[in-house]
């Protein structure tokens, strides 16, 4: 079993202004079970949590995921609010995956996601395992008419495609959305920034030929080499109508992010990231957001948990 709780909206604390200052006292908490979200927004954004690390447990990994949406939140909860009044932020609470059931919260997710997007809301998922991306791609795709076409541009040290014969993980999930688009007939758009060597294996990078994955290295993805990471970027974004975009957070270096179930010693700085996200949003493609692997038991004062939140704030910000 799966379950869906709404957030208690006490989980939302920070210093109080009384004027909306901070994002806890915009943040609206609602059980999208039973409620639809705020109508009149001009902007809408909704946040919903994958609890989960059954994925990352599946693969080998440190577990500790399940509680990665709540230590985002709260970090979240502190930052300043400079959205516009007429901007809603809505927190749309969490499933929660507590039987190792993970195929079955996958798809409950992408259902979810459907609703959101078909409600006129940016989706930003908090995770939980990166097997967060395969339920949330799904989303997309049902959300969206058959011949539009979707990119997706991961920020990870790992490529993600391993196969998924004995069950859907963390590391399989974009393995599995190429299969699906094998079916369907339909192009299997993929971009990694930040691919570690020495976190992939030579069937990974075999993989990633054969299915014609665009990507860049760790010691390329840095603004020493912006002109070269904007080309491919704005190169892949040109080829596609929306662009969904997955941070997965063991691609910052493990300086910036430890709290992760595979930290990265050499991993990416955020600077390149956020230059990354300002061109993926000019081009009003981005369609959809999540950010994955946060595992607070191996955080250090908090740090990775602020980092996803500030990611988090900038982007909201910026659309
Ligand atoms: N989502 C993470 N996937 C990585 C984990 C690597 C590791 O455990 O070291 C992967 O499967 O390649
Ligand atoms: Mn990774
Ligand atoms: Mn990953």
């Amino acid at each position: 079993m799966n379950r869906y709780l709404e957030t208690n909206p006490e989980f939302w604390s920070g210093r109080k202004s009384g004027k909306k200052l901070y994002l806890h006292e915009k943040v609206q908490c609602i059980n999208i079970e039973r409620e639809s979200l705020p109508k009149k927004s001009k902007k809408s954004f909704t946040l919903l949590s994958y609890a989960c690390d059954e994925g990352v447990k599946r693969n080998q990994g440190r577990v500790g995921a399940f509680d990665g949406p709540q230590a985002i939140r709260k970090a979240l909860a502190k930052l300043p609010n400079h959205l516009e009044k007429s901007t809603s932020l809505v927190d749309a609470g969490t499933l929660e995956c507590i039987d190792g059931k993970l195929e079955n919260i996958q798809t409950h997710l992408a259902e979810k996601v459907v609703q959101l997007l078909q409600q006129d809301s940016f989706p930003v998922l908090l995770g939980g395992g990166h097997d967060i991306a395969y339920g949330h791609y799904n989303g997309i795709k049902n959300h969206l008419e058959n011949n539009e076409t979707i990119g997706i541009i991961n920020f990870d040290a790992h490529f993600d495609l391993r196969t998924n014969k004995n069950g859907n993980n963390s590391g399989t999930p974009f393995f599995q959305i190429a299969e699906d688009c094998k079916k369907d007939s339909t192009p299997f758009n993929y971009l990694c920034l930040g691919i570690r060597k020495d976190a992939n294996d030579k069937t990974l990078f075999k993989m990633a030929s054969d299915l014609g994955v665009s990507y860049i290295e760790n010691n390329t993805f840095k603004t020493h080499y912006a002109k070269q990471v904007v080309q491919v970027v704005l190169d892949f974004i040109r080829e596609v109508d929306h662009i969904y975009v997955t941070i997965d957070l063991d691609g910052f270096s493990s300086a910036y992010a430890s709290g992760v179930s595979a930290p990265s010693p050499m991993g990416f700085s955020p600077d390149i990231v956020l230059e990354t996200m300002q061109m993926i949003i000019d081009s009003k493609k981005l369609i959809s957001l999540d950010i994955a692997e946060m595992n607070p038991k191996y955080d250090r004062d908090h740090q990775t948990a602020k980092l996803a939140a500030s990611l988090i704030h900038f982007v909201i910000h910026q659309i």
